[in-house]
């Protein structure tokens, strides 16, 4: 078997003495899509941190293609690891297409124009994204649902090996979430996607990992993970996992004051 793409060892994260990353360690194979499941506060976000290495390791380490993080200059991390986070800055002034391009610029020197072929990726991602008609457009006139799909379409002109997800599916109406897992999954990447609505991660993730209180309390296939007693205790409501009728996927179902959401 190949070495995982991106192996975590003990990875932990303190701030001000509180553990917002307990110890963690799992690895993901190249190919594969990791859901990051877990209640508001878990540290979800937190842990995509350590990956990206926005967040600095507290202890452990994380080693992308056997090499450790921390030995990769920031350029070299851009070109591996493609981060679209729920939060990006604005940016102003530029246009769409504009800012699909700045995904080539860890493949870039100084000085070094955008080839025809550069400009072909970036309207592929554009199209892929559905958002070829907006690329002379100025960002700041997007939706919120067609930021993210930008911010996404930067991530694909990157070409990163690991593409790390934040919540990918906020913002977007149900067509749009099911094509952006649909794409992310179908583009052969390792993907780490934090997700909060669980039928989505039973439906796209090969594999799911289970946070709570900035603990991994499991890691492994949905069937492994949404079991209804563990769901149950970590997002403190009863729930019922069923397989669904048409996909067969789990299909989970919570019930709060007497009634299923
Ligand atoms: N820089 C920081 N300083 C202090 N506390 C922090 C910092 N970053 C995160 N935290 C805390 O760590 C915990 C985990 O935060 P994180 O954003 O990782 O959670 P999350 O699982 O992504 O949550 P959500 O689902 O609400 O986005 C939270 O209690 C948060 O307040």
């Amino acid at each position: 078997m190949p070495p995982a793409l991106l192996r975590l060892n003990q990875a932990a994260l303190v701030i001000d003495g509180q553990p917002i990353v307990a110890p963690v360690s799992f690895s993901a194979n190249k190919g594969d899509f990791i859901g990051i499941i877990g209640p508001n506060g878990a540290g979800k976000s937190s842990l995509l941190k350590l990956i990206n290495g926005t967040q600095p390791l507290s202890s452990g380490d994380i080693l992308l293609q056997q090499r450790p993080l921390s030995k990769l200059t920031a350029r070299q991390r851009a070109c591996k690891i493609a981060s679209v986070s729920q939060v990006s800055p604005p940016v102003f002034a530029l246009t769409v297409y504009q800012v699909a391009a700045m995904g080539l610029l860890p493949h870039k020197g100084w000085f070094d124009g955008n080839t025809s072929e550069d400009e072909q990726q970036i309207k592929l991602a554009l199209s892929q994204l559905g958002l070829q008609h907006k690329a002379q457009a100025l960002v700041e006139t997007l939706s919120g649902g067609e930021l993210q799909r930008l911010y996404l379409a930067r991530a694909l002109v990157q070409q990163a090996e690991l593409l790390l997800l934040d919540e990918p599916t906020n913002h977007l109406d149900v067509l749009y979430q099911h094509q952006i897992l649909q794409l992310s999954r179908g583009l052969g990447k390792t993907v780490l996607a934090c997700l909060h609505d669980l039928n989505l991660a039973s439906r796209y993730c090969d594999k799911i990992a289970l946070l709570h209180q900035g603990q991994l309390l499991a890691f492994g296939s949905p069937e492994q993970v949404l079991t209804a007693e563990q769901l149950g205790s970590v997002f403190q409501l009863p729930c019922e996992v069923n397989l669904h009728p048409v996909h067969g996927k789990l299909q989970i179902t919570f019930f709060a004051g007497g009634s299923m959401l």
